[in-house]
């Protein structure tokens, strides 16, 4: 995840070219409250830029900043597969989420998304909670998917499971010929917000886990509601989830998992898992296909969050939100078939698909400025 030198100044490093594909990137420092935050915007082409802010203790701050051009990036194409009228952004806190949180933080990070006038919306991710979020919401309107109590849709990891869930089904369709969850065996990486709603789903469904988590608890807890219900869970070490004999590999906790060692590795039909930007390189998309393993591009498969969000900036409404969720089955139906007609990877299959929608939406409007005021009723 090294940000890349640019050709033109191999030795210097060249911020506008590191930033070649986004609008905007904006460095939030706090010292009194010890923040130091990134802010992406890829995209307003569609609409103000949504994505959620990621805390994570990364080793450099390169490192935050590709993760923060990747994460933002990838959300444009989540807001055009999803068809909602937002732009791609995401943020990334440098800190450790168990160690450096506090009210003066998110309060920090809160003005700071206020200064964009409405150019960005954000909420949880990796790392983060709702209750984070909270504190931010007293410095700007611009916060969403906190708990209902505070006026929010609440916990965007919800339909984000439920959308994984339904990414699971297609898949299982395409490969096994029926989109039923039980009678299979599914290796869960992450049991966090969104891991650990997907494992206890599909436990309900009668299927059976390997899971891991450098959370204890949390695997603790899965592998007890499985032993409680009759199921098979078994907790595995850090890579050892990637040989386990399962059918379907879920991963649900950060991204490039789907690398040269893991591709070797897996022992799987499929994989279909919430975490964000999963390949470390498209490449791996066509060693998947070569290995005969179905992969469900994560940005189609994970889109229940961002769809609640966007809901709740028109008003939020769970039934809404719900069957545009369960559209992500023909979505994703859509991209296997594609990707099957013409010859291609499934992600090329998705990101073509996207492509295709951006340029129709940019002979209409070419970024988002807080002047014009959008279509629909923003909180304000
Ligand atoms: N929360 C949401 O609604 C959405 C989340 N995503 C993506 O889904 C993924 C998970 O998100 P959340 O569940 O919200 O995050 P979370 O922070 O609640 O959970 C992540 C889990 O992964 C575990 N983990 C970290 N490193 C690990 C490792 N080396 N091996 C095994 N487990 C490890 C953590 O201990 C934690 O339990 C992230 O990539 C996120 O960007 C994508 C769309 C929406
Ligand atoms: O889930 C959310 O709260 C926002 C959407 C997002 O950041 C994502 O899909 O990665």
């Amino acid at each position: 995840m090294n940000v890349m030198v640019s050709p033109n100044m191999s030795q210097s490093f060249d911020m506008f070219w590191q930033m070649r594909e986004h609008e905007q990137v904006v460095f939030c420092h706090d010292e009194t409250a010890g923040l130091k935050a990134i802010i992406a915007i890829h995209s307003t082409v569609l609409g103000p830029a949504l994505g959620g802010c990621r805390m994570h203790p990364y080793a450099t701050t390169e490192e935050a900043l590709a993760d923060a051009l990747r994460l933002s990036k990838g959300m444009t194409y989540k807001c055009l597969a999803a068809d909602v009228d937002f732009g791609g952004g995401k943020a990334v806190i440098i800190g450790d989420p168990r160690k450096d949180k506090s009210p003066e933080l998110f309060r920090a990070f809160g003005q700071f998304v206020e200064s964009l006038s409405g150019r960005f919306y954000t909420g949880t991710d990796m790392g983060t909670t709702p209750d984070d979020f909270v504190h931010a919401l007293k410095e700007t309107n611009c916060i969403v998917g906190v708990p209902e109590a505070y006026g929010g849709s609440g916990d965007s990891s919800v339909p984000t499971a439920e959308g994984v869930v339904y990414g699971i089904r297609a898949t299982n369709e395409v490969v096994f010929g029926s989109r039923h969850l039980h009678g299979k065996t599914y290796a869960v990486q992450g049991l966090g917000k969104v891991g650990k709603k997907v494992a206890l789903r599909l436990l309900e469904e009668g299927a059976d886990l390997y899971v891991c988590d450098l959370n204890e608890a949390a695997v603790k807890e899965v592998v007890s509601y499985g032993r409680r219900i009759g199921a098979s869970v078994k907790p595995v070490d850090g890579t050892d989830i990637y040989r386990a004999k399962a059918d379907v590999f879920i991963p649900c906790a950060f991204g490039g998992i789907i690398n040269d060692d893991t591709v070797a590795a897996l022992q799987v039909k499929a994989v279909v898992g919430s975490a964000n930007n999963q390949l470390a390189d498209k490449r791996h998309a066509r060693m998947l296909k070569e290995k005969g393993i179905v992969y469900a591009p994560d940005y189609i498969v994970n889109a229940g969050g961002l769809i609640q969000v966007a809901d709740e900036l028109y008003g939020a409404n769970k039934e809404r939100v719900l069957a545009k969720t369960k559209a992500i089955y023909d979505t994703l139906l859509a991209i296997y078939a594609r990707a099957e007609s013409e010859g291609t990877t499934t992600v090329e299959a998705a990101d073509q698909f996207c492509e295709e929608r951006l340029e129709k939406r940019k002979r209409r409007n070419h970024f988002f400025t807080h002047q014009k005021r959008p279509k629909w009723e923003i909180r304000r």
